[in-house]
This record gives C-alpha cells, structure tokens and sequence, in this order.
C-alpha cells in the first residue's frame, strides 16, 4: 500500500511497492479487522434507539434482551477488531517507516560529493528522521483512519436514510459549507506548514553546527551568541507554529458554529416529523447519534485530510530524494587483473559545483608514472587538493578527461577503482568504532595480520599494542579518543592495507612527528611500483620526488627534479626562499 497526494516517478512507486511488499500480510489483516469493527460499531446506535422504542411503548422482555444483546455483542466486536486493527497496523508503519529510512540513507550515500556542498546537514537528518516519519504515516496511518472513517460514514448515510431520508438531507446540507471552509483553511495550513518544516531543518543544522564545532566555539568565546543564533531560528519556528494555530482556531470556530446550527435544525425538524408521525423517538435517538458520530467522522476526515497536507510536504521531498540520480555515474565495468597505476590528467578544467562561476583548474595537464613520486606543490588554494578529488572522482571535470592505463576513469568499476586508488587526506575521518574496523574500513575480509602489517608500515602498531585493548581499542566518535598523530597513522594503515597501486598523500606530514615521517617514507619506497602523489607544503618532505609539479592559477606552471628547478629559479625556487625565510623569522 502505497499513497501520496504529489505524483511520485515509477522510481517512486518502485521503491514503495519493494518496500511494502513484506507487510502485505499485516495490511490485508489490518483491513479485516478493520471492517469488522466498522460493520460492528454502526449498529451500536441502531439498537440503542431500538431499545428506547421498546422501553417507550408495550414492553416486551425478550425483544427487550435480544436488542440488548445484540448491543452488548456489537460493542465488544467492535472494541476487539478496533484494537487488533490499531495494533497490527502499528507494526506494518513501523517496518515501512525503517524500510524507508533504510532506503534514502542508501540513495543519499549514492550521492555525489557536491550534492553534500549544496544541500545542508540539518535538512537531511531531518529529512531522514522527521519526514520519513511524517511519510509513513501518511501511507500507513492516514490511509488507515481515511478508510475506516468513509466505510463508516457510508454506512452510517445509509442507515439515516432508512430512518429518516428528510433529515439525511438537512444533515448533508452542512457537507458543502465545511467543504468550503475546508478549502481556504488547506491553503493556509499547508504554506504554514512547509515553511515550518524548512525553518525546523534550519534549527536543527545551527545546533548540529555548534555541537560538531563546540572546540571553536569555546575557544572563541562565543557560546551566547550561537545560542542567541538558535534561539532566533526557534523564534521564526515559534512564528510560524502561532500563525498556523491561530488559522486552525478560527478554522475549528467557524466550523463548530456550523455544526452548532446544524443541530438546532435538525431536533426542530426532528421533533415536527414524530409530531406527524413519520418517525419515533427512537429512530430520533439513533438518528442524533448517528449525526453526533457522523459529526466526528467529518472532523476526523478534516483532521486527517490537514494532517495529510502537512505530511504531503514531507512526502515529496522524500520521494524527490529517493528519485535523485547521482550526477556522478557509477556504471563503469572495467576491473582489470593487472594495473600498472599510470594516471593522465588530460586538459582538465573544471569549476566546484557549488561555485561553478570560479574555475579552479584551466587546461590542466599532469602525468602520473608508475614506479615513480610526483609532488604537487604551490600556495594555498591553487588547486592542489582539487586534483586529488577528481582522482577520486567525488566531482566530474567539465572538459577534459583523467585517464587510468589510458581508460577513463570513469569506466573503472566504482570498489575497484577506490581499491585500487587511495587516498590519505590531510584531515582523516575515523568512525566510532574499534581501531581494527577503522583500519579494515569497507574490507569486511581483511585478515589481522593484513591490518598489522599496514599498522607497521604506518607507523602505528607500536602505539596500537600500547593501548589496553590493542587492536580492538574504541577510536570514539570521529576518531576523538586518539591524538592528531595517531589518527592520521591509522589512516595511512587504510589506506595501505588495501595495497593501493595509486597512493596520493594530501598533506599528511602536518600532523606528524620527524620520526613517524621517516618510517612512512621508508615504508613506502618499499613499494617500488607503486605510484606515488605527495601533495606538500613542508617541500624538505618532496625533495627526493621524481616530479615536483608546481601549480599556479589552476595551471601546472613549472615541473621537474629538484635542482632543475632550482636551477631555473621560478616559482619552486621562490618557494623555497620563502619557506627558508619564514622559518628563520619562526
Ligand atoms: N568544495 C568546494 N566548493 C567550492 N570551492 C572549493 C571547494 N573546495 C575548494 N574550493 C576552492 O577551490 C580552490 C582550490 O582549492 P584546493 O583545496 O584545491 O586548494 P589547495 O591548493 O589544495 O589549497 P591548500 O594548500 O590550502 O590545501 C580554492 O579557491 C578553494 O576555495
């Protein structure tokens, strides 16, 4: 079962119907429950009219017991298919709910890295936990209530009209004054609604902010003001929830007045027609509390129909999630037995997704041998670290191409490829988890010997076999419980442990000792075919390079040895100078 008020794509459909199919049998029990206790509660009030009529006129005491037994019965029935039905629906929301949270986590891990740069943190964990919660009920519950509450209005129709059809008709004459009512109340609730769900993401982003920065924050003194921040996106929230509770008051004024109305009408007219004889004081009994019954339904509809308006919202951006196709395709086949590691970064331009005004590479050019060190050097913010996340292919190049062994990358198989080219960043992420699983990341094979002897080409089993736990020691969340050094070590050990044969080093020497520098480099020219992309700002490191590439402007501006360059004494060499100076002034 499967509903939204916004056309979902096939995709959509797809998903749903994939990820309902398992509660198939849950639902079908749900709706059988559900109209046995639909049938049984409408002849409630039919037997406690017909009960009246037997007290108010010759007194029968069989017909007196049957109709009360048949009262008792119905109101058990009901009582027990009601809360089967509530509880066996209940679990078929819960396993729709985790399936469809399951399912935008995976499609939004398919993602490409830009999308991440333009969309915020707040508004996908709240679209994962908030809307995907809001959706389910929608699909599930409403769909449910919506279902119940028209079986039973129907019958209950039909039922006043077989006592009284003159009334029925005054009843319903109420029906287009609500239904109008209804339709300017929906406009308002919904536009209130949507943009209480966007400032919601707002807030929510502005704590996760602060939380994953609170060192900056109290380093900087400015706990008042972010919790001022927070405060104002509350505040708008606080708006919005007012104005659209003063609307839902007004709305449910005018609507009780209505019903108010209704009702003085209906005993008026009521009590005319016993007078003529058309009907009896019981069939007046069960017509006012079929109308008070058929009152609830009606608000419960309208409830249910608002409730679905502002889930409605929520629904369709998940559906326009789900739907999302990654910009970066993941199609390539290619896994070729042997790869020699030979990188050609072919006229490259390209522009960040999130600013694709500034270009950051222009006609790049840069060849990568096997066997060999090429270090890429050159002031902050020209492009150095842009170079290595289109080798990884988080971004695509506008033009331009970056081939493997002369074949795109593009059409290398996705695991292969990031088997094959590794990356240490100058920042490492950890995940909460034990050093072993960090080490082993998204190699569920991987053999403790392997994570060790990368550990000791890393430079890290030392300090490991320190800890109480070894390798079985918790990281904490984002690698907290370790020191900058030890991180960025258990990273190199992922890095390794995969035997890259493309290892790019993006500023790791930062964060690491002399000695642990050492090791590394030891470690690594014991891989002789391995190619080797050293990004540094510390140029004593990349002196031994083969190449040493020096960016300018998005452009390769000068590459050679060392003393080539040094000889030709351009930017390599001003470099240099520079860095010779500002550590005599350090
Ligand atoms: N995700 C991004 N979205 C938009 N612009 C970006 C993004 N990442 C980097 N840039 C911009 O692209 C340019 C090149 O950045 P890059 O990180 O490649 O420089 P870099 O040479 O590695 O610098 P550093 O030595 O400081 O690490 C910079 O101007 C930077 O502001």
């Amino acid at each position: 079962m499967c509903f939204t008020m916004r056309t979902p794509s096939v995709d959509s459909w797809r998903i749903c119907a994939a990820g309902s199919y398992p509660d198939y049998p849950l639902l079908f029990g749900g709706l059988v429950f559900l109209t046995l206790a639909v049938i049984c509660e409408m002849f409630i009030p039919f037997y406690t009219g017909r009960v009246i009529d037997i007290l108010g006129g010759q007194y029968q005491q069989y017909e007196f017991l049957t109709a009360v037994l048949f009262m008792g019965l119905y109101s058990v029935g009901s009582s027990a298919s009601a809360g089967c039905r509530g509880g066996v629906l209940l679990c078929a929301i819960s396993s729709f709910t985790r399936r469809i949270k399951v399912k935008l986590f995976e499609a939004y891990t398919k993602q490409e890295i830009g999308f991440f740069e333009t969309r915020k943190t707040g508004e996908l964990t709240s679209r994962l936990s908030r809307d995907t919660n809001l959706m389910a009920r929608t699909v599930c519950l409403n769909v449910n209530v919506l279902l119940r509450t028209f079986i039973k209005t129907l019958g209950m129709i039909s039922l006043m009209m077989s006592l009284s059809w003159k009334l029925t008709f005054l009843v319903l004459m109420e029906t287009p004054i609500t239904g109008l009512l209804q339709n300017v109340y929906d406009t308002h609730y919904q536009r209130l609604s949507l943009a209480m769900q966007d400032s919601m993401a707002l807030a929510n982003e502005a704590a996760g902010e602060v939380v994953s920065g609170i060192r900056v924050v109290r380093s900087f003194k400015t706990e008042k003001h972010e919790t001022n921040r927070y405060d104002n996106r509350l505040m708008d929230i606080h708006g919005l929830k007012t104005r659209r509770d003063t609307v839902r008051a007004i709305y449910l004024l005018a609507r009780r007045l209505t019903g108010l109305a209704m009702q003085v009408f209906m005993l008026y007219y009521g009590r005319l027609f016993i007078q003529r004889g058309q009907m009896t004081t019981g069939n007046l009994v069960s017509f006012i509390l079929y109308q008070s019954n058929l009152g609830d339904n009606i608000r419960t509809l309208t409830y249910i129909f608002g409730d679905m308006l502002n889930s409605v919202g929520a629904a369709g951006k998940v559906f326009n999630d789900l739907d999302r196709k990654p910009q970066i395709s993941k199609d390539g086949t290619h896994k070729p037995d042997q790869l020699k590691g030979h990188v050609n970064f072919c006229c490259l331009n390209f522009a960040y997704p999130a600013n694709s005004n500034k270009s950051v590479l222009q006609d790049f050019s840069l060849e990568l041998k096997p066997g060999q060190m090429t270090a890429l050097v050159g002031p902050s913010g020209e492009g150095k670290s842009t170079c290595v996340s289109l080798l990884e292919r988080f971004y695509e190049p506008q033009d331009g191409d970056i081939l493997l062994d002369n074949k795109p990358l593009k059409s290398y198989d996705h695991r292969f490829l990031h088997k094959k080219v590794a990356v240490v960043s100058q920042d490492p992420v950890l995940f909460s988890g034990s050093i072993r699983y960090n080490i082993a990341y998204g190699l569920p094979d991987c053999s403790l010997e392997k994570i060790q002897e990368a550990a000791q080409k890393a430079n890290a089993h030392e300090f490991i076999m320190q800890l109480q736990k070894g390798y079985d020691t918790e990281v904490g969340e984002g690698g907290g419980q370790l020191s900058k050094s030890e991180k960025q070590r258990i990273a190199i050990a992922r890095a390794l442990v995969r035997q890259p044969q493309v290892l790019i080093l993006d500023e790791i020497t930062s964060s690491l000792d002399a000695d642990s520098e050492n090791k590394v480099q030891e470690a690594l020219a014991n891989s002789p075919n391995q190619t080797l992309l050293v990004i540094a700002h510390k140029l004593k490191t990349i002196e031994k390079a083969d190449q040493i590439v020096v960016i300018g402007g998005g452009k390769v501006e000068e590459r050679g040895t060392h003393q080539e360059l040094m000889d030709m004494k351009g930017s390599y060499y001003k470099l240099q100078k520079k860095l010779f100076t500002d550590d005599a002034v350090a």
